[in-house]
């Protein structure tokens, strides 16, 4: 099956075989933007691979200039969709908020506030709410999914039929309950011909809300979508990065929300700053770790979707993750937590599947399986966490030095130590 990130990569390389490159539903964000900024009204099957190529890259300036020209939905009234629709109202974008409640709905256009999850935000005027799915998808360049991943596929289920070749970006930083999917792998299966992209970063929505300096990555394979998703949300208070690792990105998102209740349970322990630096690069460790074998750059955790989004969540009580962490290691126990937070956490299943996979495939992250026994298996978190300290000896980082390397070194280093000093011993006794 050709992907639609391949079917981009052919698009003015191959004029003959205009049956494979001539974009078909994935470009129509592309060729809707395209037939919009020049007003030529090319008819979609027509299209010369090579006037698109030249069109877009004359569009991608204007779309620069003018985000207004771009359609989108957000779906999801949540912290998250809320906040992000808000920036891209406040830009200009003709937007749409879809939330499942029509009462709620009903409130937010008379307040035009979000009085659940962002309690005390107004929303800019010209944002459009709707609980009509159907009617905020269709006719959309882009639809943002800010839904939490367990419900993500039955999302993606539903709108479905009113896709014709919009494209979707995730904005969810979970993974699927056992089936270790992450939300672009839902998109692929659910959804093969979209375009897509993944949205993640630093971005805790009361700060976003407050107009705190924030920044964020979109991933995907399409330049065009990485571009259109930099002009609808950026601003001089919100920068958009681009990548093309869209595993990378997505599995920092996800995985950082485990560290974060790591974090939130350390800190009810009233661990030291020594002790905190620890964990989080331990846990950039894991992370990079379990990213390679799942196919990602190990560079990508360094940036903001990776090391970023790790020190905003392990560091703020905004965090719900780093919250679930603080109920915990007071000793509540994981449901009441949950209940109590009321809100999504994605790393209470998160910490779940990697725990499962990492067993599995034989990954080292001894800091989820240590969170995995305290939250799941009832053991002490101190006795854990002093596991944790004696375990053996490794290598900082095993991208610079390989862990197989230092341990093989140090066992031979050992033995060879350890016959010398039988040698010694047994010539002492012979004398
Ligand atoms: N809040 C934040 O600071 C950030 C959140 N995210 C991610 O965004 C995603 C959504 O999170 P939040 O908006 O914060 O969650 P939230 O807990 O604030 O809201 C979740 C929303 O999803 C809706 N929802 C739940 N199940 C649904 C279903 N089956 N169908 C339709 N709607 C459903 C709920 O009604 C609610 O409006 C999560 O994956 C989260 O990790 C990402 C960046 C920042
Ligand atoms: O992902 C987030 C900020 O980047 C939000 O984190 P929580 O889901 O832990 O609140």
């Amino acid at each position: 099956m050709t992907s639609p990130n391949d079917s981009n990569k052919n698009i003015g390389n191959d004029d003959n075989n205009t049956e494979k490159s001539t974009p078909d539903k994935q470009n129509s964000l592309l060729l809707g933007i395209i037939e919009r900024a020049t007003k030529s009204g090319l008819g979609r099957k027509k299209l010369n691979p090579s006037a698109v190529e030249s069109a877009v890259a004359k569009n991608m300036a204007e779309i620069h200039s003018n985000p207004t020209k771009l359609r989108l939905a957000f779906l999801g009234g949540g912290s998250f969709g809320t906040a992000m629709a808000n920036l891209a109202a406040r830009n200009g974008c003709d937007t749409t908020l879809w939330v499942r409640n029509k009462r709620t709905v009903k409130a937010m256009i008379k307040t035009q506030t979000n009085k659940k999850y962002l309690p005390g935000y107004k929303l800019d005027d010209r944002l459009k709410y709707s609980h009509d799915l159907a009617a905020t998808v269709k006719d959309k360049d882009i639809v943002f999914i800010a839904i939490p991943g367990l419900a993500f596929r039955e999302t993606l289920k539903n709108i479905a039929p009113f896709i014709s070749g919009q494209s979707i970006v995730s904005l969810t930083k979970g993974m699927e309950k056992d089936t270790f999917a992450l939300m672009s792998d839902i998109i692929k299966d659910e959804l093969p011909e979209v375009n897509f992209g993944v949205m993640s970063g630093p971005n805790l929505a009361i700060e976003i809300m407050k107009n705190m300096p924030s920044a964020t990555v979109i991933a995907s394979e399409s330049e065009p979508l990485r571009h259109a998703v930099q002009a609808a949300l950026h601003s001089a208070f919100f920068r958009v990065f681009a990548s093309d690792d869209v595993k990378g990105v997505e599995l920092g998102g996800a995985l950082k929300n485990i560290y974060a209740i790591a974090m939130g349970m350390a800190a009810a322990y009233d661990v030291g700053e020594n002790t905190k630096a620890m964990i989080l690069t331990r846990a950039l460790a894991e992370m990079s770790r379990f990213g390679v074998e799942a196919g990602a750059n190990p560079l990508t955790f360094l940036g903001l979707s990776g090391v970023g989004d790790l020190y905003a969540t392990c560091s703020s009580e905004l965090s719900r993750n780093y919250r679930i962490g603080t109920m915990l290691g007071r000793g509540m126990n994981i449901d009441a937590a949950v209940k109590k937070l009321g809100q999504t956490a994605e790393g209470v299943n998160t910490i779940q599947q990697v725990h499962e996979k990492a067993t599995k495939e034989g990954i080292y992250m001894p800091i989820t399986h240590a969170l995995y026994a305290v939250i799941y298996e009832d053991k002490a978190a101190l006795g854990v966490a002093l596991h944790l300290m004696e375990a053996g000896f490794r290598s900082d980082v095993e991208f610079v030095m390989a862990h197989d390397h230092s341990n093989a070194a140090l066992t031979a280093h050992m033995k060879t130590s350890s016959s010398s000093a039988e040698n010694n011993k047994d010539d002492t006794d012979h004398k």
